[in-house]
């Protein structure tokens, strides 16, 4: 089932929640919404429910107009983050409720229900589980009969609002990976809410990302993360060090700091934005820049090390982060204390009069050198 959002804005007394935004969602695509606490995601998911009446412009799913239709009759399923389950129903009723609860003329017989539950318990790989009471449950189990519950009613539209959010990192990601199993096998349409990155990016077809009521972009997950539109993107899509430069002599100055502008950079002060990942790090100053730092902290994450850094003799409001392979950090020996020098691949620079940003390489100018020589 597509849904099509049109100028959908919603006040709560003076405050605006959402500013008049469109989104055109295809059938059959998952949707994460994603954007910081207070951005409007859950009050447009509700919109979308029918929980919520907007101030103006109206929904459709498929060619259906739902903009004045009651909640009961918009046939959506949802799945909250504190599961919602009934404590005093067994998981098989729990499951069953949505059916039990349908008009009379809707209602499966009691043995349907009793098949499709069991069909459904099955796919959450639950059955077993069937006569358990929710206090009997994991946090994981429980939302994944909080599914279950959702799906009963064969809703051509799931909406979810933080559906992982309660659960552990390990259990968070195993969730993620079935529900998607799941929404592909099934064919219906997704939308979600998350404020985790990661989880919107992983999961999505295509993540809007909300901020103060309005749509920043919508796009899919790897052009979120290499086009970034706005410095609030590419703020909130993470791990960004931000280098604000004064221009002169073809190099950005920040007090004794330096950067050489790649070729074709306009020469104009602004704020170039580098990805953790995106340097390379020595204990001398390069030819393309001098930018000292002195390692505060060094965090082993996964595949990776992280240093944070502070400056050394020039200025930056955060601490700077920087991703090392392992074999990049034992090759250095790095500790806490020391100075090192980073040198930037790629950035994005945001001229202070300009509000979309430039993707610079400093890597490919090398390659091309290296080509001519
Ligand atoms: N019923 C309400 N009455 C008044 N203000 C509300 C109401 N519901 C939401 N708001 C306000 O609207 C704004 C958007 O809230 P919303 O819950 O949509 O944000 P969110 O992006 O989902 O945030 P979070 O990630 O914290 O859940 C917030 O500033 C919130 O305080």
């Amino acid at each position: 089932m597509s849904i099509l959002i049109e100028n959908i804005s919603k006040h709560f007394g003076h405050f605006q929640a959402l500013s008049p935004l469109s989104l055109d969602i295809n059938e059959g695509e998952m949707i994460g919404l994603l954007g910081p606490s207070g951005s409007g995601k859950t009050t447009l998911l509700r919109i979308i429910a029918g929980l919520e009446g907007a101030d103006t412009g109206h929904i459709q799913f498929g060619d259906r107009d739902v903009t004045n239709l009651h909640v009961r009759d918009r046939r959506v399923g949802f799945v909250f983050q504190n599961y919602a389950l009934f404590r005093h129903m067994t998981v098989a009723d729990n499951v069953a409720f949505g059916l039990a609860v349908l008009p009379r003329k809707e209602r499966p017989s009691p043995t349907e229900i009793k098949n499709r539950v069991m069909h459904l318990l099955e796919m959450v790989q639950l059955e077993h589980l069937a006569s358990r009471f929710p206090s009997q449950l994991s946090g994981g189990q429980k939302q994944r009969i909080a599914l279950a519950r959702a799906l009963a009613t064969q809703p051509e539209v799931l909406l979810l609002d933080e559906p992982f959010g309660a659960l552990d990192a390990k259990v968070r990601k195993e969730l993620r990976r079935w529900l998607r199993g799941l929404h592909d096998e099934l064919g219906f349409t997704s939308v979600f809410v998350t404020h985790d990155q990661e989880e919107a990016l992983e999961l999505s077809d295509r993540v809007v990302v909300m901020s103060n009521g309005h749509i920043e972009q919508i796009d899919q997950p790897g052009a979120l993360y290499a086009s970034p539109n706005s410095r609030f993107v590419f703020d909130f899509l993470g791990n960004a060090n931000v280098f604000e430069g004064k221009v002169e002599n073809n190099k950005w100055h920040n007090q004794q700091a330096s950067i050489v502008l790649p070729n074709g950079a306009e020469q104009k002060d602004g704020q170039l934005y580098i990805r953790s990942h995106e340097f390379f790090v020595s204990k001398e100053p390069t030819a393309q820049a001098n930018l000292p730092l002195r390692v505060i902290a060094i965090n082993p994450i996964g595949a990776e090390v992280r240093l944070e850094l502070t400056p050394i003799d020039w200025q930056s409001n955060d601490v700077w982060e920087i991703d090392l392979p392992h074999k990049a950090f034992d090759k250095n020996c790095f500790e806490k204390g020391q100075t090192l020098y980073v040198t930037p691949k790629a950035g994005y620079f945001f001229a202070h009069d300009a509000q979309q940003p430039v993707l610079l390489n400093w890597e490919t100018e090398k390659a091309k050198t290296t080509e001519k020589a």
